[in-house]
Order: C-alpha cells, then structure tokens, then sequence
C-alpha cells in the first residue's frame, strides 16, 4: 500500500488512527493506553485501482452486496477519495461523483467520512448528499472489522429476538433465538431495525458497538471454507475478526435532491474482557 496516501491520526491521549485515500477506507485505531489494534487489517491487503482493501473499515455505497446491478458492494470502497481536513485527533474525506462513477451509475453526490479519535472511542460519521436534480435511492453500510484473538471466543450481544436474512443459508429470514451470537463456521446475516448498541466479547477484551441513522447490522465471518477462497485473507486469519457493520440495507434510503442522510458507528473499547457480560 502506498504510504504517501495514508493519513496518520495522533490525539493527545495517545489514541491512535490510520486512514486510506483509497476508498475512504480507516484501516486502524488503537485506543489511548492499548498498545494492539481493535481493527482487523489482512496483512495482504492491496489498495489497488478497483480494489478494495481486506480489514479495516471499508465504505460501502451506493449498493451492498449483491442488492442491486452494480459490483458488490458498490464503488465507494475502491474509489479514490480526497481529504478535506486532517487534524491530530480527526480527519474529513469526500468523494464525489465523477466521470469514472457516473459510467457506473448516473448520480451526482457527495460523500463525506469523518473519522474521531480520544481515549477509548472512535467515532465514524458517514454522510450522503445529492448534489443533482433528481432522488435517488441508495444502500451502504461502514463493513467494520473487528480485531479477534479467537474466533470461538466471540460472543456479540444485543441482537435477540430480530429478524434476520440469512445470506449464508440461502437468505432464508429467520429470528434470532440466541442471547448471544457465536461463530462456529460461516456466518452472514442482516439483522433489521437493530438496535443501537450491541456488545462483542472475546474473552480477553470487549467492545461496545454503537449505531446512529443505519437501521440495520450486518454480522460476518466467513468461515475457514469460504476464507480458503479470499486471495487477500491469510490462511487461518479468519480466525482473526469479525465483521460487525453498521449499515442500510432492508430499507434503501431514498434521497431527495439537494438532501442530506446522516449515519455513525462508534467503537468503544472497554478493559477486562471476561467479566464484560
Ligand atoms: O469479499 P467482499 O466483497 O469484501 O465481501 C465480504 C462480505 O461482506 C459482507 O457484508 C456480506 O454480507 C458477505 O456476503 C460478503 O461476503
């Protein structure tokens, strides 16, 4: 990955960040007095034109997944973003719509990522604006991956009683039954209409996992099979993460010109894993 693009965040506490020009894309925070990140980076990862990088926390927009007819995911993630400001403890990148997005798809926006950083929070605040003259609908999510010691220590609470697209059994909806969600093998799910703060535990520390204006969350690991098949992804680092991302997708956004959405994840560390329930 080409240092010059890398923008390196520094608050007085000691809270540290690393963001991408290439897609937007934050590819590490360690929280103030932690000296390991709380962010999953493959260590193959390239951030190379029309690619996205493995770890981190890519942008999803205007399309996740396979919701609609553009690549997966969209476009955002491997798009070329600029930075708008950079401070020590936060830092603002846009991308807005050019020649290269609208062959893809026929909008005019802006986007803008802002990236926070002291003592043990991180706060990403996603915006879309239309700059056209028509509405147009989106999906998007911020595809967070969470560093892991161990994968079969992973509990994520909070999502008990949702419903949920199963998209690694075939998309089947279904209810969450469990009181925490664990991962034994590939997981892929849209939870919807979740709610706003979960909790991930994995034995040795523990993570507060808040959402603002994203109505959904989607829970990935792809499991050692379908990870075997990542080119980007170690093997065995799918031990390594799990991706907990904020994002819309049930429901896609419908923005009138000249309007703006709004959405956040934040990230809250917190000490002592194993007594964190
Ligand atoms: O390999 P990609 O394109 O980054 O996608 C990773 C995963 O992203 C998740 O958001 C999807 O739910 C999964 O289905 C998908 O496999």
């Amino acid at each position: 990955m080409s240092e010059e693009d890398v923008l390196i965040l520094r608050a007085a506490d000691g809270a540290q960040a690393r963001l991408h020009r290439h897609g937007g894309h934050l590819l590490s925070w360690i929280p103030a007095g932690e000296s390991e990140d709380r962010l999953y980076l493959s260590p193959l990862s390239q951030a190379a034109p029309g690619v996205a990088i493995r770890g981190g926390v890519p942008v999803i927009f205007p399309q996740f997944a396979g919701e609609g007819p553009l690549p997966k995911h969209g476009f955002a993630r491997s798009a070329r973003w600029s930075v708008q400001s950079a401070a020590p403890a936060s830092a603002t990148l846009v991308l807005e719509d050019n020649a290269e997005t609208r062959a893809r798809w026929p909008q005019a926006f802006s986007l803008q990522l802002q990236v926070l950083i002291g003592g043990d929070t991180l706060e990403i605040r996603f915006s879309v604006r239309n700059t056209g003259t028509q509405a147009f609908r989106f999906t998007a999510a911020l595809h967070t991956y969470l560093r892991v010691n161990e994968i079969a220590e992973v509990a994520l609470r909070g999502l008990q009683g949702l419903r949920y697209r199963d998209s690694a059994g075939g998309g089947i909806e279904r209810q969450e039954q469990s009181s925490a969600v664990r991962f034994d093998g590939e997981v892929d799910r849209i939870y919807f209409d979740a709610p706003s703060q979960l909790r991930l535990r994995d034995g040795r520390q523990a993570l507060e996992v808040r959402q603002s204006g994203f109505t959904d969350t989607v829970v990935w690991n792809p499991g050692a099979t379908k990870a075997a098949a990542l080119a980007d992804l170690p093997a065995g680092d799918d031990r390594r993460f799990v991706c907990v991302e904020a994002a819309c997708v049930g429901n896609p956004v419908l923005l009138a010109s000249g309007a703006s959405w709004h959405a956040s994840q934040t990230l809250r560390a917190l000490a002592g894993g194993d007594q964190v329930q």
